[in-house]
């Protein structure tokens, strides 16, 4: 590889060209002079103007008729030994009206520079340069055309108005085009008397010449005059060069100038530099611009305007300075643009190309810090409107301030920045609050109410699953009692267990209080608490007349698509309330964009519209078939904004230290979905236990099909409660079941949905039980693990869960705790949560509290690390009517009496089930009740008697 020129090697060889191409059209010119007279030349040139020749540009200037000939055969020359090049350049103006106006201002240019002179003034004489930039090869004869070509005054001004007309380089038929464009376009008064005047100086052979040449009975009236000139400016530079433009363009510039032959040699010796054929411009890096503007000082016949803001662009008289005083003002264009980003709660950055003005600017600001990881400025926010300000005064730059949302959200911010963060919280008083509530929350969750009250009550509560949002949502609804009524909208599943925790939680509020919406044919508004589900709220909004100050949003990203109905119900409810509690464990699953509802459900007036959020965070794009907003732009700068101003978040391993290893969750399943033939199947078999007639064999197969009854009547409950928890995000949670008709139903509607799982039931080997567990361990794709209580309770590990979800209660707490413990184990990190569905109506009212009462006593023993009834609702949950207390007596019984479940079990073992009707909710078929042969099908029962007996 060679090694590149010198720069004075370079400017010799320059030198010496420019010499060499000077003398040639010394030559040519002293030719032309003896073999043509003026007049023939006319007639040539008005003959081809006529034949179609490209038209001139506006307000052409005119041409000393030697230079008009000359040229006018250098071109036809060019043409014909086949120059590449479209065989304008020097037409553009030949024989047009407007050179004819403008002829006489070329009297300004000194006679003998215009004929005879060194290169320079030669060059002056000539015409229009081509507004396409030739390509980078140029033939010798080419180069002295276009040398003799370059620099006249008007040309140069042409050059400039068209590019700055068309901020892409214009090619030859724009520019054929813009010709028409009036004088006036570019802002120039028409008929300055000054310039008129300067136009009619003395008049020279030239202008006679160019008059002529240029043939003008079309003359446009009034056009005459209208070149641009600054008074006291030095025409004789002007004349005699031809300008260019310098365009910034992030660390690159870009020059915008007609063809020259020299300013192309130039541009090849410059390292960076690049020929863009699209816009047929050369651009450069910003380390070549100060040797290139040295090179084009040293050729007299160009003249760069200096890049905007520049030391050259101000100090730069013999290059710049002259020439654009001859110009009219550059509109203003934008080079450098880019925007402010939050970086931290106290810091803002630029984010912006180079600009050395900029630079200069930034270095003004006190706070300023340069990254030079991210080679970022970045300031305190209280000088963000300082910086503003300032960089509006640089015209090439345009910086986008922080959108107004943050500015509002970070209004102290702007004003005097402080370092703390977050600024402290103060403590709210909560002494109107249940005393039992208030003394309950655990130090996170009592921080968690004060940011609430903080807010003045709109948030969106984002803490972790399992961190107790419940309680601190009905604290800081509690804090303003006084506003209520108060609406709880929550997904259908979870309704009554919402009743349970304001019972709970509550103890001062009367359960009469409480009006749990079952149907579409309910009041939304006939208690001071009012839980209605999503589904049912969109049917029963139009009920409102009069708003809910107060509202509670449990699962609040089921808000997160603004075209669904349970949305459209939602956000009018929100817009108008005081104080909006949104609550979500998983507020956007899988993109920023199912964000947007619940920022604007907490803060309507952020982004009133959502495309400027998608712009900003959504990494919005334009499609053909509208925006894609599925993206994510600028996460860090939203995550600001939402813990500023929307959202608290608590994972589980912030606050591990004060959570207990397990958090049990009673859930009260919809007892409204039990059909009314399971509900009488339900009752008959409770009755048949009860019989004193029955002997003791019979009761216990009653006790069976009351507990097979249950699990059908709750199937659709479990489905529904397994489906939210998927919608709600969580990814990976054991679904323990004991009935082998709930497993079934389970598993067939997670097919249904798609859903990937595992199942360990009493029929699946030992092998598969480890291959599957190992499955579910290793694979994130598996979301749910549907387990036999009985198959899958002990010798597995499923640590990569931290949820498990009972669809069924059994009636050994022993089993359940070790099912309980295939997720606390070994390997997990993380406080696991324990959801116990609990169905009203059915076996469940006798088993909880049966549960409850066993573990207890497990724990006093030691036995049990947990207390039930400490750590879920509804520690009472039981029905203590006398009936249903005969029933619960004789379950205990059973089981005490007993001594073990074994007996349990072998009545299960003689239970018939074959006759069992797998009709979901259906009546119960008494032949079940009688006369049961022993030791058949159990599993139809029980799904996995073998491993319960017979722990693997
Ligand atoms: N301070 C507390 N004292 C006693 N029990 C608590 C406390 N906080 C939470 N719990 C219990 O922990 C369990 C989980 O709480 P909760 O259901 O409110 O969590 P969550 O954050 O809403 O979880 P998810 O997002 O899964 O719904 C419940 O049984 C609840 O009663």
């Amino acid at each position: 590889m060679s090694l590149p020129l010198t720069e004075q090697q370079r400017k010799k060889i320059e030198e010496n060209r420019q010499k060499a191409l000077a003398r040639r059209a010394e030559k040519l010119l002293a030719e032309q002079h003896q073999s043509t007279g003026s007049g023939s030349t006319i007639a040539t040139n008005s003959s081809q103007s006529k034949q179609g020749l490209p038209p001139s540009l506006p307000r052409e200037p005119p041409k000393p008729a030697s230079h008009g000939v000359l040229l006018k055969q250098q071109n036809l020359s060019s043409s014909s030994t086949g120059d590449p090049r479209p065989p304008n350049p020097h037409h553009f103006h030949l024989g047009t009206p407007q050179q004819a106006k403008g002829s006489g201002k070329m009297q300004d240019v000194p006679t003998a520079c215009l004929s005879h002179g060194p290169p320079t003034q030669m060059t002056a004489t000539t015409v229009s340069p081509p507004l396409a930039q030739s390509p980078p090869e140029v033939h010798t004869q080419q180069l002295l055309c276009y040398q003799l070509g370059q620099a006249h005054p008007q040309a140069s001004h042409e050059t400039k108005s068209t590019l700055f007309a068309n901020t892409t380089h214009e090619p030859l038929a724009k520019a054929r085009g813009f010709q028409k464009t009036p004088a006036s376009s570019f802002g120039q008064p028409h008929g300055d008397p000054g310039l008129d005047a300067k136009a009619a100086g003395p008049s020279t052979s030239g202008q006679n010449i160019s008059d002529s040449l240029c043939g003008s009975g079309s003359v446009t009236p009034g056009a005459e005059g209208r070149l641009p000139r600054a008074p006291g400016a030095s025409l004789h530079k002007a004349a005699s060069t031809q300008t260019g433009t310098c365009i910034r363009n992030g660390e690159r510039f870009q020059v915008k100038i007609g063809y020259n032959a020299q300013l192309i040699a130039v541009f090849k010796s410059l390292p960076s530099r690049n020929y863009d054929p699209a816009t047929k411009t050369w651009n450069f890096n910003m380390s070549d611009y100060s040797t290139l503007m040295k090179e084009v000082q040293c050729l007299p016949s160009v003249t760069l305007q200096p890049l905007e803001g520049t030391e050259d662009s101000r100090e730069s008289p013999s290059a710049g300075g002259v020439v654009q005083a001859c110009l009219p003002p550059a509109p203003s264009l934008t080079f450098v643009k880019g925007r402010c980003t939050l970086v931290s709660r106290a810091r803002f950055e630029a984010d912006i190309g180079y600009s050395e003005h900029l630079i200069a600017l930034f270095k003004q600001m006190d706070s300023r810090i340069y990254d030079i990881k991210t080679r970022k400025w970045n300031f305190l926010l209280e000088e963000h409107n300082k910086l503003i300000a300032l960089v509006r005064q640089l015209p090439q730059v345009q910086l986008d301030p922080l959108p107004k949302t943050l500015t509002l959200a970070f209004a102290s911010q702007l004003e005097k920045t402080s370092a703390c963060v977050p600024p402290a919280i103060p403590e709210a008083d909560l002494s109107g609050v249940d005393p039992k509530l208030v003394s309950s929350l655990l130090p996170f969750q009592r921080a968690g109410v004060n940011f609430a009250i903080a807010k003045r009550g709109r948030l969106l509560l984002a803490d972790d699953m399992g961190l107790g949002k419940t309680i601190q949502a009905i604290c800081i609804a509690a804090f303003y009692q006084k506003e209520w009524p108060l609406l709880v909208v929550v997904p259908s599943s979870v309704r009554f267990t919402w009743e349970q925790a304001f019972l709970r939680w509550l103890p001062s509020l009367s359960p009469d209080c409480i009006n749990v919406v079952v149907t579409g044919k309910d009041r939304l508004t006939a208690g001071l608490v009012n839980i209605v589900s999503f589904d049912l709220l969109s049917k029963l909004e139009k009920q409102l007349k009069t708003p809910f100050k107060v509202v509670i949003i449990d699962e609040s990203h089921f808000l997160k698509n603004v075209k669904t109905a349970r949305c459209r119900a939602a956000m009018p409810i929100l817009k108008v309330a005081k104080r909006v509690i949104l609550l979500s464990g998983t507020p956007a699953m899988s993109r920023p964009a199912e964000l947007y509802t619940q920022i604007i459900g907490v803060r309507p007036t952020f982004f009133p519209q959502f495309h400027a959020f998608g712009l900003r965070y959504c990494d919005a794009k334009r499609q053909p078939w509208g925006w894609d907003y599925s993206g994510s732009s600028n996460l860090g700068e939203l995550k600001l904004l939402l813990e500023e101003a929307v959202m608290l978040r608590r994972l589980k391993s912030d606050v591990l230290a004060q959570l207990p290893a397990k958090q049990r969750k009673m859930v009260v399943v919809a007892p409204g979905r039990i059909s009314t033939k399971a509900r009488a199947a339900l009752d008959a078999a409770a009755k048949e236990m009860t019989t004193h007639e029955k002997t003791k064999w019979q009761q216990k197969e009653a006790l069976l099909l009351f507990f097979n009854r249950t699990a059908e009547a709750k199937i659709p409950c479990v489905i529904e409660y397994v489906l939210d928890l998927l919608e709600s995000g969580r990814e990976k949670f054991l679904v323990f079941a004991h009935h082998k008709v709930v497993l079934d139903a389970l598993t067939k509607e997670l097919e249904r949905k798609h859903v990937q799982y595992i199942r360990i039931d009493g029929s699946t080997s030992s092998a598969d039980r480890e291959d599957l567990c190992q499955q579910f361990q290793l694979f994130e794709n598996h979301a749910v693990a549907v387990l036999s209580i009985t198959a899958a309770n002990m010798g597995l590990t499923f640590s990569s869960a931290d949820l498990v979800v009972f669809a069924e209660l059994f009636w050994n707490p022993g089993v359940l705790l070790q099912a309980e413990d295939r997720v606390h184990r070994i390997g997990q990190s993380s406080s696991v949560s324990i959801h116990y569905l609990v169905a009203k109506g059915t076996a469940d009212d006798y088993l909880w509290p049966m549960i409850q009462e066993k573990i207890k006593v497990l724990g006093e023993a030691g036995l049990s690390e947990t207390n039930f009834s400490e750590v879920t609702e509804a520690t009472d949950y039981f029905h203590k009517d006398p009936k249903q207390q005969k029933i619960y007596d004789f379950l205990q019984k059973s089981f005490e009496e007993d001594g073990s479940d074994m007996e349990l079990l072998e009545a299960a073992e003689s239970f018939d089930s074959g006759s069992y009707s797998q009709d979901l909710g259906g009546t119960l078929d008494e032949s079940t009740l009688t006369g049961s042969p022993q030791k058949k099908r159990r599993f139809e029962f029980f799904d996995n008697f073998d491993s319960f007996t017979s722990p693997l």
